[in-house]
């Protein structure tokens, strides 16, 4: 296998906006501070996979504003391959504005630029077929069934993170082997809030393995064997934008390293709180060493549920 992770997504430049708090409908309010980072659920997610020692390749496109210099060098710093995207020229990339207060809530405006997805014909399917897991975000619905189709032939692991509702996800649900969603999709996709539920919903239409994440509130892990969840590590929380990305990334080392599932979790739901920790989704990032010792000293409530 060349790449442990190949990665099929949308990427934003985040302006993260720090403020005391949200302005009132109508109001305005002083920034405190801000700052530019590239984000995305795909590319995020692989730059915390490439930070553990993970080969990883990413697919996707920018335009040729101010931003794409940003990306491009962002993605290359962080050692992800290339060779399979591209520039657009003549296009604005993906951008998403991020307000976050000192109680940490978020207000997010994004324009994730239709023209910069791929379409199946641009695929290439060497590179999925190389991979051992191949990661999406569910846009567009066309391009991902097609590359999850060519996973599954090859016999590449299909992940999902699922974030919010897309059209055509229905279809691509059942070709997937993992999927991570946050609380929110299951009323989104199946009209429930219950987890337990809709965890095992999920896992009926085709994944073996399905997380949910709900912020403070924790992350459940669905699979055959039942289902487990973790109690959020205690953090002062300064900045949650990314979190679920985060956690993606650090589920899916969990499973390339073929750790059992209470340890994959336990990982997972570390390495996204130790995030939350500081501003953004790059310095912001937790070492190996720090998610270990983590591990080591603080409490985790782990509990199986059925
Ligand atoms: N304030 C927090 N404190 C500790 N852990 C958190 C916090 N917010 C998020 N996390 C961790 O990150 C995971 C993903 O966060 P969540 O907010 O559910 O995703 P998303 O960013 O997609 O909305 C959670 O399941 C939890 O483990
Ligand atoms: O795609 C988004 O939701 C906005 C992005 O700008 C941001 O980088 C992101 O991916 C946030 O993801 P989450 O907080 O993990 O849901």
């Amino acid at each position: 296998m060349k790449y442990d992770v190949v990665g099929l997504g949308t990427v934003v430049v985040d302006h993260l906006v720090l403020l005391a708090q949200h302005p009132p409908q109508d109001a305005k309010t002083n920034i405190i501070s801000d700052a530019y980072q590239v984000g995305g659920p795909v590319p995020t997610a692989q730059v915390v996979l490439s930070r553990l020692g993970k080969q990883c390749a990413f697919l996707g496109s920018w335009g040729d504003d101010q931003y794409g210099p940003l990306i491009a060098q962002d993605l290359a710093t962080e050692q992800l391959n290339l060779d399979a995207s591209r520039l657009l020229p003549g296009t604005r990339s993906g951008y998403a504005q991020v307000w976050i207060d000192e109680q940490a809530s978020t207000r997010t405006i994004a324009c994730y630029r239709p023209e910069h997805w791929l379409q199946p014909e641009d695929l290439d399917r060497q590179i999925i077929q190389q991979a051992r897991f191949l990661h999406l975000d569910g846009w567009p619905q066309e391009t991902c069934l097609q590359a999850a189709q060519i996973a599954r032939e090859a016999g590449v692991t299909v992940c999902l993170d699922a974030g919010s509702l897309k059209p055509g996800m229905e279809t691509l649900i059942p070709y997937l082997n993992v999927m991570n969603c946050p609380r929110r999709f299951l009323s989104e996709y199946l009209q429930t809030d219950d987890v337990l539920a809709g965890g095992r919903a999920l896992l009926d239409q085709g994944p073996e393995l399905v997380t949910v994440t709900d912020g403070v509130r924790g992350a459940w892990l669905f699979t055959e064997e039942g289902c487990l969840h973790c109690a959020a590590l205690p953090v002062l929380s300064l900045d949650t934008t990314g979190a679920g990305d985060v956690f993606s990334g650090a589920l899916l080392y969990g499973l390339l390293e073929d750790w059992p599932r209470e340890r994959v979790l336990k990982f997972a739901c570390v390495t996204a709180a130790l995030k939350c920790e500081r501003l953004g989704n790059r310095d912001a990032l937790p070492s190996l060493a720090e998610i270990e010792a983590a591990l080591q000293t603080k409490e985790l409530n782990l509990s199986q549920l059925d």
